[in-house]
């Protein structure tokens, strides 16, 4: 099964063939300005409606590599495919919009909380009713009383919970996430963890995290990808994780 699953993760690319991947990255590679090697042609699968974990000691790209993935940095072009197409051939503003991004610490802009879930339709001239705010605060998991209220009012966890929903409103097909719940307590971190994994099986959204925690990573990816000195060195399913080959891996996951 892991050989099964390794095989299609990383099954070479045959030109005009995007075997039902959302995402589909190519020798993803990007050398620093002291020409650092921080990706190292890094191929990988995403395939549709899976939450994929990405982890790997600190400093092995991970970020990078995730940021790649909707043009916060520009790959070269033929490196990241979105449905079989060229990133790069895409607007970027759109693009962003289908694959949204969620960071580790949440920037609420000023205004309510509203205001803020209304912020994305509204740059496309589209004014989110109050019934719809509602629903997007409810798909975060959050009741009908945050509405009104100023991001200075919320904690962290709440403030993230908004954030998603802000996302959200934008109606992506892809979330990409950078170690979304480091910052919060175990509750608010199961808040999360359950959106996440209920937008994946209602809405067949596809998911890729950064973790630290190998737990999270067990508790609710599919697959996990381990990157380590800008390679992809293992792709896994959680439970297999113990079975890693890599040396750095291994050493990796046994001080995790
Ligand atoms: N724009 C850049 N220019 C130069 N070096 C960079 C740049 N971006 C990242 N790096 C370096 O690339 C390496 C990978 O960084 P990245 O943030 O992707 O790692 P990470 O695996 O996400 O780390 P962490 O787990 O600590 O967040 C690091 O050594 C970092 O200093």
């Amino acid at each position: 099964m892991a050989d099964e699953a390794e095989e299609h993760l990383l099954a070479a690319p045959e030109s005009g063939n995007h075997g039902g991947a959302k995402i589909e990255v190519r020798d993803l590679t990007k050398v620093s300005d002291k020409d650092v090697r921080i990706l190292n042609k890094v191929n990988v699968d995403i395939p549709k409606g899976v939450i994929m974990g990405v982890i790997g000691p600190s400093g092995s790209g991970k970020s990078t590599f995730l940021r790649a993935l909707n043009r916060l940095w520009e790959p070269a072009s033929g490196s990241v495919f979105l449905d079989g197409v060229d990133i790069c051939e895409l607007d970027v503003l759109s693009l962003r919009r289908k694959v949204g991004m969620l960071f580790q610490l949440p920037a609420l802009f000023e205004g309510t909380v509203a205001d803020n879930v209304r912020y994305g339709p509204q740059l496309r001239g589209k004014k989110l009713s109050d019934g719809e705010v509602y629903k997007l605060l409810a798909l975060a998991d959050l009741d009908s009383s945050f509405y009104s209220k100023s991001g200075g009012e919320l904690s962290v966890g709440q403030a993230q919970r908004v954030a998603l929903a802000r996302t959200l409103a934008n109606e992506p097909e892809v979330l990409l996430l950078d170690e979304p719940t480091s910052a919060l307590d175990p509750i608010s971190t199961q808040n999360i963890e359950d959106v996440l994994v209920k937008l994946k099986k209602d809405r067949g959204m596809t998911i890729v995290m950064v973790s630290h925690s190998i737990k999270q990573i067990q508790r609710i990816a599919d697959v996990v990808c381990l990157l380590v000195n800008g390679e992809i060195v293992e792709i896994l399913e959680p439970n297999q994780l113990s079975e890693a080959k890599h040396p750095m891996a291994q050493t990796f996951l046994q001080l995790s």
